[in-house]
């Protein structure tokens, strides 16, 4: 998909994070909107081998599932089309290349209701990924996370900084998904004996 393939006439592209890209998207951005997109629910049922997991150990990440009824928080960042070409390069190896993600065009809702919704690009693992994962309880996707670490980091990391972002930026809304694996990591990792590497640092 080139820029200019999704940039629909404007001279800015909208991506929106809902998993690691709320806390570090690492591109360039002139703007950045909490809000979220309807239709899909968040869940750690993503493999990850590279990030936050290796072959052996794969980690678990987010990816978003189709839900009629759900909405997922996250971060929109407008990309200005100076900054389009390198950041749509770096998200392609970051996600797609490593990740597994594919790209799709959805439509975000800012939090501020003095802005009408806009069109923006999310990457999104399916389930004909191969390294997807899919669903499990969240005591056993608490005990997976517990123990995978890869090239960006620990799992644990990942998941305190997703719940880190949700109650700092969204503390109006209820995400039980993450918030029962975060407390079912918590139970076999107190916070205070998490390892430096595993903390979040916000
Ligand atoms: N596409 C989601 C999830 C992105 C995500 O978590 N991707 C992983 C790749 S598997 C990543 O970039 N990890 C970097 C990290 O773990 O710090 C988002 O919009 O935030």
């Amino acid at each position: 998909m080139k820029p200019r393939d999704i940039v629909n006439g404007k001279n800015s592209l909208w991506i929106f994070g809902y998993g690691s890209l709320v806390w570090k998207p690492d591109f360039a951005y002139k703007k950045r909107k909490v809000g979220y997109i309807k239709g899909y629910k968040r869940r750690f049922w993503h493999g990850d081998d590279f990030h936050r997991g290796d072959k052996e150990k794969p980690g678990r990440v987010v990816t978003l599932v189709e839900d009629q009824e759900a909405s997922t928080w996250g971060v929109a960042y407008e990309v200005p089309e100076s900054h389009m070409e390198e950041s749509l390069q770096y998200l392609n190896i970051r996600e797609v290349m490593l990740g597994g993600y594919t790209t799709k065009m959805v439509e975000f809702v800012p939090k501020e209701k003095s802005h009408g919704p806009l069109l923006a690009l999310v990457y999104i693992a399916t389930s004909d990924n191969p390294i997807y994962l899919g669903p499990a309880s969240d005591v056993e996707i608490a005990a997976q996370i517990a123990i995978s670490s890869g090239k960006t980091g620990h799992n644990i990391e990942y998941l305190l900084r997703l719940a880190e972002f949700m109650r700092l930026c969204c503390p109006e809304v209820e995400d039980e998904h993450l918030f029962s694996i975060e407390a079912a990591v918590l139970k076999i990792f107190p916070r205070g004996e998490i390892t430096p590497s595993a903390k979040t640092s916000l």
